[in-house]
């Protein structure tokens, strides 16, 4: 189906039925670290990308952090459309979820979480002597900068956390990082954690698409043709404007054309080259160039309805829990090998 947008007609519907699946053997093993650590942790704070309020949601966190007060921190936030947050903490709230909307470059938005830690404190300084507070989420939510930007805020020290714009940049469980002198408030960090099988393959591309997944695990053409498709149906998204192409369009193909002669990405002989072109409109899309967007539907049918088809079975299989258990093992030989050097 198809419908008018200005002059042209849109896809109102995008159909993709392969699963997109990255759960390698450091996220079992860092599920597994992170359970067992979780009795010393008081607070939760569970991280997701504002541009996927959804889709970025971890089902396996539930079990985990049962019992411990929980935070639901949408990060990235001056990525996603401002009107989103409202509805947003509306339908966390529904499920028992208190939500907030962080930047980590502003500093207003991340002491949020820093006046959540001293009201916890400050409401039973008996059982709070000191509060321990572990950041989980998806991979590239931004949880390791968001550490940084706490520590920096609490403290005023440098990095203790390592960054990067690809997903799996931390791999294990941290020590106790400082973030606040007084209340004496300590942050752990934790290796971003994937759902091993996402059913729906179109939240799976909505991840990928935010830079949650492995460059190469997604076919990156999907990824493109389905941007492609968001952003015709986004009201006041100007893309050809952005990207200095002549005419909008709904073909992926047509777009890659024009888009890699505008950009120069050809090959020898003057065809242009797919496969950079498609890098860099995603990367585009990844640095928010193209304005704020939200990928999720966002009315209480599609809040409902995401609830209920995605957040059934998100367990991992007998495959990935074996290699799981391998990862495990290694990681452990690893550890002897460098204490052992460390004597
Ligand atoms: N635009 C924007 N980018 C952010 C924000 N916070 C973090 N980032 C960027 O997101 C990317 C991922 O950040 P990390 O802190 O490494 O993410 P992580 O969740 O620790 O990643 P894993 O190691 O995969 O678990 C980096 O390029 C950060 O600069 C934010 O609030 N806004």
């Amino acid at each position: 189906m198809s419908v008018k947008c200005g002059q042209r007609l849109v896809r109102t519907s995008f159909s993709y039925g392969q699963s997109i699946n990255w759960f390698p053997g450091h996220m079992m093993a860092g599920l597994r670290e992170m359970r067992d650590q979780m009795r010393n942790v008081d607070l939760v704070v569970e991280t997701r990308d504002a541009r996927i309020p959804l889709s970025s949601i971890n089902k396996q966190f539930e079990q985990i952090v049962k019992g411990k007060h929980r935070v639901v921190v949408y990060n990235k936030a001056d990525l996603a459309p401002v009107s989103i947050q409202a509805t947003v903490q509306k339908e966390m709230a529904k499920r028992s979820q208190h939500a907030l909307f962080t930047d980590t470059s502003v500093d207003k938005s991340v002491k949020q979480i820093l006046e959540l830690a001293k009201t916890l404190v400050k409401d039973d300084p008996v059982r709070y002597q000191q509060l321990v507070v572990m950041i989980v989420g998806m991979p590239n939510v931004g949880k390791s900068t968001l550490i940084n930007a706490l520590r920096r805020i609490g403290v005023r020290k440098g990095k203790a956390a390592s960054t990067g714009a690809k997903p799996g940049v931390t791999r294990t469980v941290s020590g106790k990082i400082r973030v606040l002198e007084t209340p004496a408030v300590y942050l752990v960090d934790t290796p971003g954690v994937m759902v091993p099988h996402i059913p729906d393959p179109i939240a799976a591309i909505k991840v990928a698409l935010t830079g949650g997944i492995k460059d190469n695990i997604a076919d990156e053409s999907v990824l493109a043709d389905y941007l492609l498709f968001r952003l015709n149906l986004f009201d006041g998204v100007d893309y050809c404007n952005v990207l200095g192409i002549e005419e909008p369009t709904d073909d992926i193909s047509y777009l890659l054309q024009m888009l890699g002669k505008k950009i120069g990405a050809l090959r020898r002989g003057g065809e242009v080259d797919i496969d950079k072109t498609i890098h860099f409109f995603l990367r585009t899309f990844r640095q928010g160039k193209f304005g704020r967007v939200c990928l999720d539907d966002l009315d209480e049918g599609s809040v409902e309805e995401f609830f209920q088809r995605n957040l059934e079975d998100a367990s991992p299989s007998k495959n990935q829990q074996r290699k799981a258990k391998r990862a495990a093992q290694r990681q452990r030989t690893l550890e002897r090998a460098r204490s052992r050097n460390l004597d």
